[in-house]
């Protein structure tokens, strides 16, 4: 737990937007969080904490299987690859340095074959209704942003109509995470999450107490520790909503670092992230949105599939060396 440590929460520096008030409300607050910090905690907005937990708890099974057992499940390892799939232990590093002993499980297809359905009996039709629960919310933030922008209100809406309906056309993604403890010789050599910035429209993200998650603010240089508000959601934007807003909405530089208190590091922590994305061909033009462009008059224009594509291959490129 982070209690005894500085965070931006602990120093009142979090925007934190009730979203159980109007559209008009969350957009307001959106555009001011995500233009000056990147960033904001939600809260009110949906979500059951129990669902969340039973999802951790559905992975902890799942991650204490025999290797065997996992295997079938395990993502490709190929550059193209498909991203739904199993992701053990040191087959990321998201700096491309540093090792990241994380387990995670990428939902990107709901089919019961799919998934550990049968060595975890009732774990797809819970992520069916989790996804169904992100989906809702991930459709009321894109109304929302539309708003925040002046743009008309189905304007991202009706460019993320697959999210987690089917993956040849979009590739929003449920992921499970789960970091084991960290044994005392490991600690100083390895990060739960190396820095990096996400590829998609924006991400919600859920942690548990363990605390970690750190963010580098707009313009400087230094990582901050966010703290944590007990059932509230992270929300950050990623680099192709970044393109869309030529950079009023930038991608949030994050990582999450090994607690420094022996007691923390010795336990595992768990989160959960939803990655929205807009269906593969839409063009990521900025011109559609009434921003004030800068670069973008003279930037290449690209589909939201190429674009996280480019940005995968770079951040996953020693997988294939
Ligand atoms: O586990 C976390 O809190 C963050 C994970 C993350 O940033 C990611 O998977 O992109
Ligand atoms: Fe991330």
């Amino acid at each position: 737990m982070e209690s005894n440590i500085d965070t931006l929460l602990s120093r009142n520096a979090v925007p934190i937007i009730d979203l159980g008030n109007s559209i008009e409300n969350a957009a307001k607050y959106l555009r001011k969080a995500l233009s000056e910090k990147g960033y904001a905690l939600l809260i009110n907005h949906g979500i059951s904490n129990e669902k969340i937990k039973t999802s951790w708890e559905y992975f902890d099974r799942f991650v204490e299987l025999p290797t065997e057992v996992k295997l079938p499940y395990e993502r490709s390892k190929a550059p193209d690859a498909e991203n739904h799939g199993y992701v053990s232990p040191g087959m990321e590093r998201f700096d491309g340095r540093t090792p990241e002993l994380r387990h995670a499980y990428n939902i990107c297809k709901l089919q019961d074959e799919l998934l550990p359905e049968k060595e975890l009996p009732g774990f797809t039709s819970h992520i069916n209704s989790l996804t169904d629960d992100f989906n809702t919310l991930g459709r009321f933030i894109l109304q929302a942003l539309a708003f925040s922008l002046d743009a008309p209100p189905s304007f991202f809406l009706d460019k993320h109509s697959y999210m987690l309906s089917d993956d040849r056309f979009n590739l929003t993604t449920l992921r499970l995470l789960y970091y084991p403890p960290v044994d005392d010789e490991d600690h100083g050599n390895i990060i739960r999450c190396g820095a990096h910035a996400d590829y998609c429209t924006f991400t919600l993200l859920a942690q548990d107490s363990e605390g970690g998650l750190e963010v580098k603010l707009r313009g400087s240089d230094k990582w901050e520790r966010v703290g944590h508000l007990p059932g509230a959601l992270f929300i950050n934007c990623g680099e192709t909503m970044a393109a869309w807003t030529d950079q009023l909405y930038h991608a949030l530089q994050h990582r999450v670092v090994v607690p420094e208190e022996v007691d923390t590091r010795h336990r595992g922590r768990h989160s959960i992230a939803y990655f929205c994305h807009p269906d593969n061909s839409t063009l990521i033009d900025p011109k559609d949105l009434k921003i004030p462009v800068k670069k973008s008059t003279t930037q290449e224009i690209y589909n939201a599939y190429d674009i996280s594509m480019a940005l995968a291959k770079g951040a996953y490129g020693h997988n294939y060396s």
